[in-house]
């Protein structure tokens, strides 16, 4: 990696003396670097992951890789448990990618948080390495800039952009893809990246995101990419929020009210749980909840009320995510939906609005409704 490194130094100087200096003395950071009170190694470039790889290759040890925005929290935490179960090496990607994010979506306010999720690394590091049951522990956080992960210039994130992209449809186009019709591109895309660059044996996703977890499961049969998913429970708050980055946004008065995601699903499962097969059954109850909730919030003023948009509310087949009219019960089904949260009206003198003045905030859930017959 040293040499490497010195050599594209030398190719972007172009002269010897003070910069080539400093280049050397920068290199030797970079091949060094780790997150402070830890032997975490922070990569930043291609090049070094795949320096780092190769030898672990060789050796036949297993490596599992966590793609993250950062921001982290208990989900993200849960993921990387599980990883240190089954891999010797853990690598934790922490990339805001932006073509995943609409032109109007909220890519410039997104939580960005790279000291404390050094802390937290660090932290869950030293309980890794202490709990016997582990195979094995975080080596590595890939923290790349967007020209490293575009190296053709990054492609935009207009719906028409030009550039190589990784597309699956039709499951792109619904629920999340129908109002982030460039959400999928950008996941698959840079997933697709992420998996050349680290070659993982597994890779860990968050069973919150559901439809990216049937996104990457797609991309690796159809593509034939050496690799195994691993889909990890939601982690929740204690009354039903699911922890999101974006969670941040909510300020106090709005998170109180977010809980009505999983209320809804909760109601609509119960359903399920009762015998009742059909979407209307079983959708009619969380609509209920939905709307019952926001007919209590519209009764109260707006110095107290919290409005919300329901984006969709779907009975899916958990292999397609297409709609279904009447849940299989040898192969269960998903609950899921989407909620924008609205700006607080009439906020109160010191108010916590949340983070980046409490914009709209689009929260996801979702529960699976497993097969109630063996087959
Ligand atoms: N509550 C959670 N429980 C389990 N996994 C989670 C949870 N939240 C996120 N994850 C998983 O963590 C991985 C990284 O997600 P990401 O960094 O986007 O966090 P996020 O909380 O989902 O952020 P956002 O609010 O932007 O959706 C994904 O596989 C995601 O599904
Ligand atoms: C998988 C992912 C890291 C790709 O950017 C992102 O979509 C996420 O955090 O869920
Ligand atoms: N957790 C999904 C990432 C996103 O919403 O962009």
């Amino acid at each position: 990696m040293f040499a490497h490194s010195i050599r594209s130094g030398l190719g972007g100087s172009r002269a010897f003396g003070r910069p080539f200096r400093r280049t050397i003395a920068s290199a030797r950071r970079q091949a060094s670097e780790t997150i402070p009170s830890s032997p975490i190694r922070i990569l930043r470039t291609v090049d070094a992951v795949r320096k780092w790889r190769k030898p672990q290759y060789l050796d036949h040890r297993i490596v599992g890789l966590v793609p993250t925005m950062g921001a982290l929290h208990e989900g993200h935490l849960s993921l990387i448990r599980a990883a240190a179960r089954e891999s010797h090496h853990v690598v934790i990607s922490t990339y805001v990618n932006p073509a995943q994010f609409g032109i109007k979506e909220d890519l410039a306010s997104y939580p960005v948080t790279w000291e404390s999720d050094c802390k937290i690394l660090a932290e869950l590091d030293r309980e890794l390495a202490d709990d016997g049951g582990n195979l094995g522990r975080i080596s590595a956080v890939f923290a790349p800039t967007t020209p490293e992960m575009y190296p053709s210039g990054f492609p935009g994130q207009e719906v028409d952009s030009k550039g190589s992209f990784v597309v699956l449809t039709p499951i792109s186009d619904l629920l999340e893809g129908g109002t982030r019709p460039t959400f999928f591109r950008g996941v698959a895309t840079v997933c697709m990246k992420l998996f050349n660059i680290v070659q993982p044996e597994k890779v860990y996703f968050g069973q919150k995101d559901v439809q990216q977890t049937v996104v990457i499961r797609k991309m690796i049969k159809d593509f034939m990419l050496p690799t195994e998913v691993v889909v990890g429970p939601t982690v929740r708050e204690s009354d039903g929020l699911a922890l999101s980055s974006r969670n941040v946004y909510l300020g106090q008065r709005r998170r109180r009210v977010a809980t009505v995601l999983h209320h809804a699903l909760k109601t609509a499962e119960s359903k399920y749980l009762e015998g009742a097969l059909d979407r209307e059954t079983i959708l009619k109850a969380a609509n209920a909840i939905a709307s019952d909730t926001l007919n209590e919030q519209l009764a109260l003023t707006p110095e107290k009320r919290v409005k919300f948009e329901v984006d969709y509310i779907s009975l899916a087949d958990p292999f397609t995510m297409e709609e279904i009219t009447e849940v299989d019960p040898k192969i269960g089904g998903i609950l899921s939906c989407a909620f924008k949260m609205l700006p607080v009206e009439s906020p109160q003198p010191g108010e916590d609005l949340g983070h980046s003045g409490g914009p709209a905030v689009r929260l996801i859930d979702n529960i699976v409704l497993k097969p109630a017959v063996e087959i």
